[in-house]
């Protein structure tokens, strides 16, 4: 069955951050995931975590200025001293919650710089993260990213993000595969499971066309996760959805699959 994590950035809003960690394991959850944990000390998040007997599954690098509409620095050619300080503090935050996946935003498509600048940029900062995640036991991760969610992303297709994985080594980068973004860019959800399982370290998912929970949208998600589960995925789902109204009052879609989290 597959094992699914609470998204605490995008679900239990009705609460403040640090208190959302008690809510997921009150509704079942055995592990968690979030975008970005920098705003608490590392030791508070792993203090929730133990509290409540969770495991933190997955969370971003620093993104740049995300205020500023910044998504990521990862294939920005003038970013890269920033990178290396953002990877470094990832790193640190991933030991103190003992995280096994980092994603590694790689950011907008700047104008005037050719495609082939911004991938040779964007190759040599996952090289690198690569080396450094090896040596603290995490795998980093890329993740295609639909453009109506974040225009000019620069990463946009599993195929693309193959390639690069492939190119560096898929046991030193995997594929973030968010079932959302591949449906909203590509659809053809479950072949493209089949077709990159091989380099997906970590799942993500949301009902299109909403972002809501799954069962609120156009996706036979019990179809796919039965598909997933066959295909022999034993990593993790993550919960990155909106919740349509409040959070646990959504989520009769999970009750299949609590125990198994
Ligand atoms: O799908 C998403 O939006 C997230 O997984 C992310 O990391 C970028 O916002
Ligand atoms: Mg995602």
């Amino acid at each position: 069955m597959p094992r699914f994590a609470a998204n605490l950035s995008m679900m239990f809003t009705e609460a403040p951050f640090l208190d959302r960690f008690a809510l997921a394991a009150r509704a079942g959850f055995k592990a968690v995931e979030f975008l970005f944990p920098y705003e608490h000390p590392a030791a508070e998040i792993a203090k929730r975590l133990a509290d409540n007997g969770l495991r933190q599954v997955l969370f971003n690098l620093p993104p740049g200025d995300w205020a500023r509409g910044e998504r990521g620095l990862a294939a920005l050619p003038d970013r890269r001293g920033e990178f290396r300080e953002a990877l470094a503090r990832a790193l640190d935050y991933a030991a103190a919650l003992s995280c096994p996946r980092l994603h590694v935003m790689a950011g907008l498509r700047p104008e005037g710089v050719p495609h082939d600048t911004l991938l040779a940029t964007f190759a040599a900062n996952l090289d690198r993260a690569a080396e450094e995640c090896a040596k603290a036991g995490v795998k980093p991760v890329i993740e295609p990213i639909n453009h109506r969610d974040i225009p000019g992303y620069f990463l946009n297709t599993t195929d693309q993000a193959a390639a690069i994985i492939r190119a560096l080594g898929p046991e030193r980068i995997g594929m973030q595969f968010d079932l959302y973004h591949c449906q909203v860019t590509e659809g053809d959800l479950v072949r493209r499971v089949e077709r990159h399982l091989p380099l997906i370290a970590h799942m993500q998912v949301a009902d299109t066309p909403g972002r809501n929970e799954p069962g609120t949208g156009e996706v036979n998600w019990p179809f796919v996760f039965r598909r997933i589960d066959e295909l022999g995925y034993r990593g993790w789902i993550g919960c990155e959805y909106r919740p349509a109204g409040e959070t646990t009052a959504g989520l009769g879609w999970f009750a299949p699959y609590r125990n198994e989290t």
